[in-house]
């Protein structure tokens, strides 16, 4: 290094006009130094802003030394149980994140590290999207009022702070994506009002125009136009904007606008919301055919035990069986799947061999094998046979059952109307490679893992069945009936997560091995 430097300026001690030039260039260096301080010194104090924002936001949080001891880990789960804070905890690594690569290469090592040591994936900008996304849905099925969700309010429960200017931008523009105008107004309106200079007021004031535009109140849609126009008056595209908006205002004339308005919903979708709000479900002690639906200790194979079994529907056979699994065992299922959670896929049903990541399907996924060296996983397959009389072991050396799937629904997390049986009935040329020497998929059985806060519940929307979420409880249907076609009507759903957590373990049992078993009269009479 000392001698590239030697060599480069060799021409420099030979000459003293050189070195008068160099005093000369002095108060130059100065300045350019000063300079250079005073834009890092800008720097710092821009990180130290932020760090003592975060500081102050998150000192309601449980702070991640505490999450690791036991005894906080319920909080730590209760605080990410909030969607609003969950959306916070996203929004603020993106900043963190922002600050941090400033950092250099001191970022990249810590980076690394997090992801090596401590297996923390960290957030991107789609994460951001997606949660927000994720809101505006929730927002839309549990109809939360906009001004409570950006007081970070949600069914009477306050997040550690309200939301961001921009994560209400955020919400504003997601929501007009989303087809619901009325909603992106007032998100819009109060980005606006926020005035937290983390996002451009005329841009923002482009996309309040177009969602009054879409409500059909075109004098206010031209008027706000305006004013972003007298904001800025150099921007080209609100100029020209507000020229069409002018047009389609002189043209429309002054029609009634439609507050509340969004784009029409399929009369299915709405049927499920409804379904998960609790609303239009069918009176839990009659069925369709108005036989009353009964609770009875069901026999086991194993002598002596009995299984307390709700009936929910007569046909297709559903049930809810409480109290089948310990707190013990139900920790044990989500540690074991915790450290193998993948992104969960849709089994393509148009596409057969093919499988998607969707939005139809918000959760993670891992699976759990009955060989597995935990006892424990094995001891709940066995349960899963002796409470359904079914078979989920080997039969002549072939899977009745699959292994456990274990789902955690994240911020929203949901799984849209589907049903679980693979399509085309009787032909198993039909069926994917891996399930056609074990049959279809018979029946369901379902574990809840925990109890959910609010949201989360299993909706059957063509019988008008909720089942909510209930730890160490299980549900249980068929989904083929006993003529052996597969039954549309078991289409089901997970309702999205609205305050806390939700985990369920399913052991789908295969047509392979059942013959013997599957009982053919009614169990109730
Ligand atoms: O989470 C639920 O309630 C339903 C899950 C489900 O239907 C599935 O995983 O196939
Ligand atoms: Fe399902």
């Amino acid at each position: 290094m000392l001698l590239q430097w030697e060599l480069v300026n060799s021409e420099v001690f030979s000459s003293s006009a050189n070195i008068e030039m160099l005093v000369a260039a002095q108060d130059l260096m100065m300045l350019e130094m000063e300079t250079y301080v005073r834009r890092e010194e800008s720097r710092l104090a821009a990180i130290k802003r932020s760090l003592e924002r975060i500081r102050n936001e998150t000192h309601l949080a449980p702070s991640s030394s505490s999450s690791l001891s036991a005894s906080r880990h319920f909080s730590t789960a209760s605080y990410v149980g909030h969607p609003v804070n969950a959306l916070h905890i996203i929004s603020r690594w993106g900043d963190v994140q922002e600050q941090a690569s400033m950092g250099g290469d001191l970022w990249t090592v810590t980076r690394r590290e997090l992801h090596t040591d401590l297996s923390v994936t960290l957030p991107d900008s789609r994460d951001f999207f997606g949660s927000i996304e994720a809101l505006v849905r929730l927002q839309e099925t549990y109809q939360l009022p906009t001004s409570e969700l950006a007081n970070g309010v949600v069914h009477g429960d306050s997040a550690d702070h309200p939301m961001s200017g921009f994560e209400m931008y955020a919400m504003g523009k997601a929501s007009l994506r989303a087809g619901s105008f009325g909603q992106a107004v007032q998100w819009l309106d109060l980005a606006i009002a926020a005035k937290d200079g983390s996002f451009s007021p005329e841009d923002a004031m482009a996309d309040l125009a177009d969602a009054y535009q879409l409500i059909a109140d075109y004098s206010t849609a031209v008027n706000v136009l305006q004013l972003a126009h007298e904001n800025a008056p150099g921007n080209e595209a609100i100029a020209s904007k507000l020229e069409d908006f002018r047009r389609i205002n002189n043209t429309m004339g002054s029609t009634k606008a439609k507050t509340a308005w969004r784009r029409p919903k399929l009369k299915s979708t709405k049927a499920y919301e409804a379904l998960c709000r609790g609303e239009q479900l069918k009176l839990p002690d009659v069925d369709s055919e108005q036989q009353a639906l009964k609770c009875r200790y069901k026999p086991g194979i194993l002598p002596f035990v009995r299984y307390k079994e709700e009936m929910l529907n007569r046909k297709p056979h559903i049930v809810l069986f409480h109290d089948v699994m310990s707190d013990a065992e139900a920790k044990t299922m989500k540690m074991e799947a915790m450290h193998k959670l993948e992104r969960a896929h849709v089994a393509d049903n148009e596409n057969k061999h093919g499988h998607s990541a969707s939005a139809k399907r918000i959760s993670q996924v891992s699976w759990l094998w009955d060989d597995h060296a935990n006892k424990t996983i094995h001891q709940l397959s066995r349960r899963v046979a002796d409470i359904t009389g079914l078979q989920t072991g080997v039969v002549s050396g072939l899977h009745s059952a699959e292994p456990f799937q274990i789902l955690n629904y994240g911020i929203g997390g949901q799984y849209e109307p589907h049903v679980d049986y693979f399509a085309g009935n009787h032909s198993h040329s039909s069926l994917p490679e891996h399930v056609r020497a074990s049959g279809n998929r018979l029946a369901t059985f379902m574990f809840y893992l925990n109890d959910v806060h609010a949201g989360g519940a299993t909706v059957f929307p063509k019988l008008k069945v909720g089942i909510p979420p209930t730890k160490n409880g299980a549900a249980f249907w068929y989904n083929i009936g006993l003529n052996g076609d597969v039954d549309p009507l078991t289409e089901h759903a997970g309702c999205p997560v609205l305050l806390g957590q939700k985990w369920v373990a399913n052991k789908w049992i295969h047509e392979h091995g059942q013959d013997q078993y599957r009982t053919c009269r009614a169990p109730y009479s």
